[in-house]
C-alpha cells in the first residue's frame, strides 16, 4: 500500500464569489494523526468535502492512497470514514437501527461491523435518536465514520458539545485505532489544546492558503514546551523522571534546573512521582508557548517570543 494516504497539488476551489481555497499542495502519510487547524472560514471543511467527494476542486488536483485517476479515487473512498457536518440519522431508530442502516447503504458486508463499533464507542442505548443528547448524537456520528474500520478517518469537529469526560474518552479512542490499526486521520478542531494531545502532525492553513504542515516534535521545539523543576536533589529527580519520561526528554542546567521536554507530561503527576520518592521540589512550572499562541503568533503574521 503506498504511504501516501491523501495529496493535493496547486488545489482550488471558488465558489461563487469566494475563494475557499488558494493553491494548495501537501501530502498526508499513513499511520499519522494529522491536526488542521486554521480560522473560521479557512476552509477547512471544504478540503474535507473534497476528500470526501462533496465538493470539488475548481483547479489543482487530489490523490487518494497514491491513486490519481478520478475513477480509482471514487472507489478508493470506500476505505476513508467521515464525519462532517452530522449525517442524517432517523429520529425513531436506535443507535443500532441507524447504523445497521447506513451499513446496508455503504455496502460493508461484515454483519458485526454494527455490533463491533457501537461496542468501541461504549453505546448500549437503546431508545430512540431524537432522545439524544448532543453529545451522543456527536458519538453516533463517529460511529458512523468508523463503521467498517476505515484506513482514513475525516473528522469535522468531531468533538464539539462533548463534556470533558467524553472528550477523554473519544480522544483514547482515537489514539488506540491509530496505534493498533495504523488508521490514518485528519481532525479538525477549534480546541487547540486538546488537538495539541492527541495529533501527531499539523496542518495550519489561513484564508484558504496552507501556511504550514509541521510535526508535533517540530512544533514542540519550535514553541520550546517545557516543564522546568528545581530541586536541590538533582540526581536524585533525574533518576525518577527517567523512570517516567525517556533520557532524551530531558536536559540538566545550571541552578538545579531539569527541563523536561515531553508533551503530554502533567506537573502534578511529576509532583506526585517525586515526592513519593522523597525528592523535594523547590519550584515547578510549564514553559513556553502553547499550540493556540504559536497559531496566533503564525496567522498574524508576528513572532513567537
Ligand atoms: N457552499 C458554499 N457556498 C458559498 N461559499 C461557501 C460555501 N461553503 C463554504 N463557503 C465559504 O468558503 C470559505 C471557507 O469555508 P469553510 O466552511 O471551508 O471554512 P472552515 O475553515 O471550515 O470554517 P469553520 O471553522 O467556520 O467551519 C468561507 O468563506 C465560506 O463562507
Amino acid at each position: 500500500m503506498s504511504d501516501s494516504v491523501f495529496h493535493c497539488k496547486d488545489l482550488s476551489k471558488h465558489y461563487r464569489k469566494v475563494q475557499a481555497l488558494k493553491h494548495m499542495s501537501f501530502r498526508l502519510e499513513r499511520g499519522k494523526i494529522y491536526g488542521l487547524i486554521g480560522n473560521n472560514g479557512a476552509g477547512k471543511t471544504t478540503l474535507m468535502r473534497i476528500i470526501m467527494g462533496l465538493a470539488f476542486p475548481t483547479a489543482g488536483s487530489i490523490g487518494l492512497f497514491g491513486r490519481r485517476e478520478e475513477r480509482e479515487i471514487v472507489r478508493s473512498r470506500r476505505q476513508i470514514g467521515a464525519l462532517i457536518e452530522r449525517p442524517v440519522f432517523h429520529g425513531f431508530m436506535t443507535a443500532e437501527k441507524n447504523l445497521e442502516v447506513l451499513r446496508i447503504l455503504k455496502g460493508i458486508p461484515d454483519k458485526n461491523a454494527v455490533a463491533e463499533t457501537l461496542a468501541l464507542l461504549e453505546m448500549t442505548d437503546t431508545y430512540p435518536y431524537r432522545h439524544f443528547s448532543y453529545g451522543m448524537k456527536q458519538r453516533l456520528g463517529l460511529a458512523a465514520a468508523l463503521l467498517g474500520m476505515p484506513d482514513f478517518l475525516v473528522l469535522d469537529e468531531p468533538i464539539n458539545g462533548l463534556d470533558p469526560n467524553g472528550i477523554r474518552s473519544i480522544r483514547e479512542l482515537l489514539v488506540s485505532l491509530n496505534r493498533e490499526r495504523d488508521m490514518t486521520m485528519l481532525i479538525s478542531s477549534h480546541y487547540l489544546e486538546q488537538l495539541y494531545h492527541l495529533a501527531t502532525d499539523f496542518i495550519i492553513i489561513h484564508e484558504g492558503r496552507l501556511l504550514e504542515q509541521i510535526s508535533k516534535q517540530e512544533l514542540a521545539e519550535r514553541c520550546s514546551r517545557y516543564i522546568s523543576i528545581v530541586t536541590d536533589q538533582p540526581p536524585a529527580a533525574v533518576a525518577v523522571l527517567e523512570g517516567i519520561c525517556g533520557e532524551q526528554e530531558l536536559k540538566v542546567f545550571p541552578g538545579n534546573e531539569i527541563r523536561l521536554y515531553s508533551a503530554d507530561l502533567k506537573p502534578e503527576a511529576l509532583v506526585k512521582a517525586l515526592s513519593q520518592n522523597g525528592v523535594g521540589i523547590g519550584q515547578i512550572s510549564s514553559k513556553g508557548v502553547s499550540l493556540e499562541e504559536y497559531f496566533a503568533a503564525l496567522v498574524g503574521g508576528g513572532k513567537l517570543a
